[in-house]
């Protein structure tokens, strides 16, 4: 991230906003696996996302944060109905739009836009950016007063373009100027609710904070809500008046952006931060190393999924799933899944812990045979003596 964002003051403030938009509630996603060539049984599933609840209210911005593979974007997806759930509902205005039809599902889907990582690979590149930006309006029937050029020319002014850039093609912009063009897409459909995945990871460092900001700007002035996934924590507690926090398939803690980062209780929130410092920048000694990889989504580990990586773990982890609670000691609305939850604080730890068991045992090998070989030049000088 860029100077340009103030991350150690963010910018939003906590408090809620309009009423519920979008309710999720057990929203499952399995992805079948298969085998044999010609009759093809299921064999097993994909637990991309297991049984997510989560609310976000009209203007509000969710942050969604958790590693590679935690079920982040199959998330998005569900929410914007580009993948079909296996079991839940999402409830959008109060309305069930879970197994909605294509045709029914139209004007709602117009409302909910999707602005994804890589802005080249979503923009037709034969078509000219007045074509790009048109289109979608057409397709759903909106007539701007002016006429479509006319609205195009504000949108492309909106998103800091420049508005004689109407009949240029994608190739001609630069990364960011090509994601200000997706936004100015997702903006001409009057959306109520953007699901943004990954939004500035595919930039260079140098542009990511002037795209934030735009979105940011637009939150703030259109009063748009945002499902804000990405992996980079400082740019998630600039945004996001909430974040929940996600680990194979479950949402492990969610809270407002002031619980989660200033007093996490789940011991994965705790681990997130302490590998992303400039996350929490008043927390200089937090020292957890989040070692190894994310467990396989096909067979999830029983009980708490995060319990193979957690030095908290003990055998009511293995054998009972925590539920999502908001355990003694959270503020209202700050909900956690451990039984065995951090205090609520980041304060300073003495020593490193590390998460995974197997680098644990490699680094505990390391130090004996370090003592070792110091106990044994130290008798050989003895000896010499
Ligand atoms: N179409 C699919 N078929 C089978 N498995 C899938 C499919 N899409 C995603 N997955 C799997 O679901 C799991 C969650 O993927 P997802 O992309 O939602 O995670 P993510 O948290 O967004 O990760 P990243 O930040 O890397 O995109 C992963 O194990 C992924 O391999």
């Amino acid at each position: 991230m860029s100077e340009q964002l103030s991350l150690a003051k963010p910018a939003l403030p906590s408090q809620r906003k309009g009423g519920p938009l979008l309710e999720v509630e057990g929203l499952t996603k399995h992805f079948p696996l298969r085998d044999g060539f010609l009759f093809k049984r299921q064999v097993g599933a994909v637990q991309a996302v297991d049984g997510v609840d989560f609310t976000i209210h009209e203007g509000e911005a969710l942050g969604l944060v958790g590693e590679s593979g935690c079920g982040k974007s199959t998330t998005g997806r569900l929410v914007t109905r580009l993948l079909e759930p296996t079991a839940g509902q999402i409830l959008y205005q109060g309305h069930n739009i879970t197994h909605t039809d294509r045709k029914h599902l139209a004007p709602i889907r117009s409302q909910i836009q999707m602005i994804f990582q890589d802005p080249y690979a979503s923009l037709n590149p034969r078509q000219t950016v007045g074509t790009i930006i048109t289109g979608p309006m057409e397709i759903n029937h909106i007539q701007p007063p002016g006429g479509h050029e006319k609205r195009v020319r504000e949108l492309l002014e909106t998103v800091g373009l420049n508005p004689e850039h109407y009949n240029r093609f994608p190739h001609e912009f630069s990364g960011g100027q090509r994601q200000r063009i997706g936004i100015a897409r997702a903006l001409g459909m009057q959306p109520k609710l953007i699901i943004a995945d990954e939004p500035v990871s595919a930039l260079d460092v140098s542009i990511q904070a002037q795209v934030v900001n735009l979105l940011q700007k637009l939150q703030h002035e259109l009063g748009i809500a945002f499902l804000f996934i990405a992996h980079d924590l400082a740019i998630v507690r600039h945004f996001s008046h909430r974040v929940a926090v996600m680990y194979l398939g479950k949402i492990m803690e969610i809270g407002n952006r002031t619980d989660i980062y200033e007093t996490p209780r789940h011991p994965y929130t705790h681990a997130l931060l302490s590998a992303a410092p400039e996350a929490n920048p008043d927390d200089e000694q937090e020292r957890i190393r989040l070692a190894g990889d994310v467990p396989s989504p096909i067979n999830p580990p029983t009980g708490c999924r995060f319990r193979t990586r957690c030095w908290k773990a003990q055998q009511k982890c293995t054998t009972e799933e925590p539920p999502l609670l908001q355990i003694a000691g959270n503020n209202t609305g700050h909900l956690t899944a451990c039984h065995y939850p951090q205090d609520p604080t980041t304060a300073a730890r003495d020593e490193d812990v590390v998460l995974d068991p197997a680098l644990a045992a490699l680094e505990q090998n390391a130090q004996e045979s370090a003592e070792e070989s110091a106990e044994e030049s130290a008798e050989g000088s003895a000896e010499e003596q």
